[in-house]
């Protein structure tokens, strides 16, 4: 993402000196971008379909409020011009947002050229993309931002944001905030500028940790805007991605899959993308919605006649044709017949013959997890057992290197498990966590159980034996009428009840830095002391917090997005192994006596960090169980890489439903 170049809708509107839009024109699909002309002077180019504008940029105004869906605008007060941006990648448009802001602060720092020596200069008019964002950008640009801070306090008072009246109080009490703000800064001048730069530092730590990491070599001072380095394997997923191939990427449990897939959901037009697994809990780790949900077809049971009818209603199909990019993760829960009737639909609601009717898939999930729910008598076929898989995904690749844990032994005792093999250290290793004192200053160790019921059992029953007063937190919905579909997307309910003593865990990422993470573990300790009386929190990590209402935001299609506000908490004596698919956790009590699926064991005891966190208990080896279907699905895909490597072209054959002897290498596919 070295260069801010974005591809998107733009509005552009044309205002008068007054302010009024003279003329508003969109194009679905422009190229913005940032480069510098002959003075050094940063400019936006805009490329339409049959010209371009360059519009020089000394003043800018940015409303961001919507990048993570894709939408921003940007005012150009000199040129009387507003740009809305939409369908942006949120990833790049965040980029462009945040190049295009630095660039101009280090300009501003060193000053315009002024008119009079343009007109002299006799240069040659040019446009250069602008170079990649540096530290020193990023030094430069904060130094302007704090200097400009401290030359506003010393002239104008500050606005502590518990003091600054809303535009519905009444004048009196605004007067009222504004001798307040006088008598704080008067009375306590050091502790208000102490204030200001302590903000400052924590906003430059904040950047500078989403600023500083270097990308595959480049050297510290070419830095890139990235939060978290991708690995090798990673990037090269993006890549394949990039061309447009429809891709399967596989790997065990904490190898980064759904991290990976949520930076390709920001690096892909919202417009056209739709990101779904096959749970609810699942699809809320990426931000997206569940693939029945996306598809329309009810519970996919009924007969594909009734499930392309179901997807041609108005609403769905407009959904289908917009669809460019579908994204399903955990798609080992997804079954043959189900992705069957899911690549016919898209071919018949799309009207496009190519296999799924021409959208990139891509899909991303452990086979060797929990696989699809059958019912009693029922035979399995896992997705990749379909024709359909064959014809529609053009690449299966592998991530290999896991992030979840660090600890090598833990790490091959995981993958042995995966592989359903339990060799006797493995079980003496597992049997002696039985014994860990994992419970840490009042927090419990969460409970992974293999049924729904015994789940709810204990957390009612817990909850009940805590004496203390219960307090009921209930959400805000977007709309009463997605109530039902939020509590199942999103992992916490529309109403919570806590007591103090309960334990719970934090079901979003607050604040990485401190580890307040999805998955974090804590007791409620109490109740702020205000209007709202959030629960005051006491984390594991030994961070003690109030939580406040957190925002989720689903996409349900088109753009269309579903919200709810809760505290982001829920009950976390026990919780479900199918729930607890993609989480990573804390501190985990592992029963397994009642193990009833392939891979549910593996799935369970990868959620841990590591094994000082893990107690195990009714452990057998005969709850490690691997599919054998799927054992040779893998084997064939490794054998496909050995190939690979030694220079055998790629051969999709060896994964058809029912491979030919493996040494035949032709594959014929409609192109996308
Ligand atoms: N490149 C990376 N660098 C550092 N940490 C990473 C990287 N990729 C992923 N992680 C971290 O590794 C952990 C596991 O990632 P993630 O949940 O995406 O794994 P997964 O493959 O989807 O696992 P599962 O199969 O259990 O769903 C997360 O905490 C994630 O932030
Ligand atoms: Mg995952």
């Amino acid at each position: 993402m070295d260069h801010p170049s974005l591809c998107c809708t733009i509005g552009v509107e044309e205002l008068s000196s007054t302010g009024n839009i003279l003329k508003k024109v969109t194009h679905p699909k422009v190229t913005l971008t940032l480069g510098r002309d002959e003075f050094k002077e940063l400019q936006i180019q805009i490329d339409f379909p049959k010209k371009h504008s360059r519009y020089l940029v000394k003043e800018v105004l940015i409303h961001k409020k919507f990048v993570k869906d894709g939408k921003a605008t940007i005012k150009l007060p000199e040129h009387k011009l507003h740009l809305m941006l939409s369908n942006c990648p949120p990833d790049r448009l965040a980029f462009f947002l945040k190049t295009l802001q630095v660039k101009l602060d280090c300009l501003k720092q060193k000053g315009f050229v002024s008119q009079r020596s343009k007109l002299l200069s006799g240069k040659v008019q040019e446009f250069d993309e602008i170079s990649p964002l540096t530290l020193k950008d990023l030094q430069t640009a904060h130094g302007r931002r704090e200097a400009q801070a401290k030359q506003k306090t010393s002239s104008t008072p500050l606005k502590p944001s518990s003091l600054v009246a809303s535009s519905s109080q009444p004048v009196a009490s605004i007067g009222r905030v504004q001798e307040n703000r006088k008598r704080l800064i008067s009375s306590q001048p050091d502790k208000v500028s102490s204030q200001i730069s302590e903000a400052a530092a924590k906003r430059q730590k904040r950047e500078a940790l989403m600023t500083m990491t270097s990308v595959n070599g480049v050297s510290p001072s070419r830095v890139v805007v990235k939060q978290i380095q991708l690995t090798a394997e990673q990037n090269r997923v993006i890549e394949m991605v990039k061309q447009g191939k429809s891709i399967f990427f596989t790997g065990s449990a904490g190898t980064g899959k759904s991290f990976l897939l949520k930076r390709i959901i920001g690096a892909l037009p919202p417009n056209h993308t739709f990101a779904t697994a096959s749970t609810g809990a699942a699809a809320c780790h990426i931000g997206g919605t569940t693939l029945h949900s996306f598809a329309g077809i009810g519970s996919g049971n009924g007969s594909l006649k009734q499930c392309i009818e179901l997807a041609s209603r108005a609403r769905v199909a407009q959904q289908w044709r917009a669809c460019r990019h579908l994204i399903i993760d955990e798609i080992s829960m997804v079954d043959a017949d189900l992705f069957e009737k899911l690549e016919t639909v898209a071919r018949m609601v799309r009207k496009c013959d190519k296999p799924f009717g021409g959208i990139q898939l891509i899909l991303c999930g452990d086979f060797l997890q929990l696989p699809p729910v059958t019912k009693p008598g029922e035979t399995r076929r896992f997705c990749f057992q379909s024709e359909a898989w064959h014809n529609s995904v053009d690449t299966t690749t592998q991530l290999t290197e896991v992030k979840r844990q660090n600890d090598q032994t833990f790490i091959d005792i995981l993958q042995k498990i995966r592989k359903g093999l339990c060799p006797e250290p493995v079980v003496n290793t597992l049997l002696a966590t039985s014994k860990h004192c994992i419970d840490k200053e009042g927090v419990l160790a969460t409970k992974l159980c293999t049924h729904k019921a015994d789940v709810e059992e204990i957390n009612i029953s817990k909850l009940k034996l805590i004496q203390s007063e219960s307090k009921l937190f209930t959400s805000v919905d977007s709309d009463q009428v997605y109530t039902s579909q939020l509590n199942s997307l999103c992992p916490v309910q529309a109403y919570l009840e806590l007591k103090v003593g309960a334990q719970v865990m934090l079901c979003k990422n607050l604040d990485v830095q401190r580890g307040l993470v999805n998955g974090a573990r804590g007791v409620v300790i109490g109740y702020e002391n205000s209007k709202n009386a959030y629960p005051i929190v006491k984390f594991l990590c030994g961070v003690t917090e109030p939580v406040k209402p957190a925002r989720w935001v689903f996409r349900v299609g088109g753009g269309n997005t579903i919200i709810r506000k809760q505290i982001p908490l829920k009950l976390a004596w026990a919780i479900s192994i199918h729930k607890s698919q993609g989480m990573t956790l804390d501190c985990v009590e592992i029963s397994l006596g009642k193990v009833f699926e392939v891979g549910q064991a593996y799935v369970a005891l990868s959620r841990a960090k590591n094994l000082a966190g893990l107690r195990v208990l009714d452990f057998e080896r005969s709850c490690v169980k691997a599919d054998p279907t799927v054992l040779n699905f893998y084997s064939r895909l490794e054998l496909k890489h050995r190939m690979m490597r030694n220079g055998v072209e790629d051969d999709n054959e060896i994964f058809r439903p029912n491979p030919p002897a493996l040494g035949v290498h032709s594959c014929s596919k409609t192109s996308r």
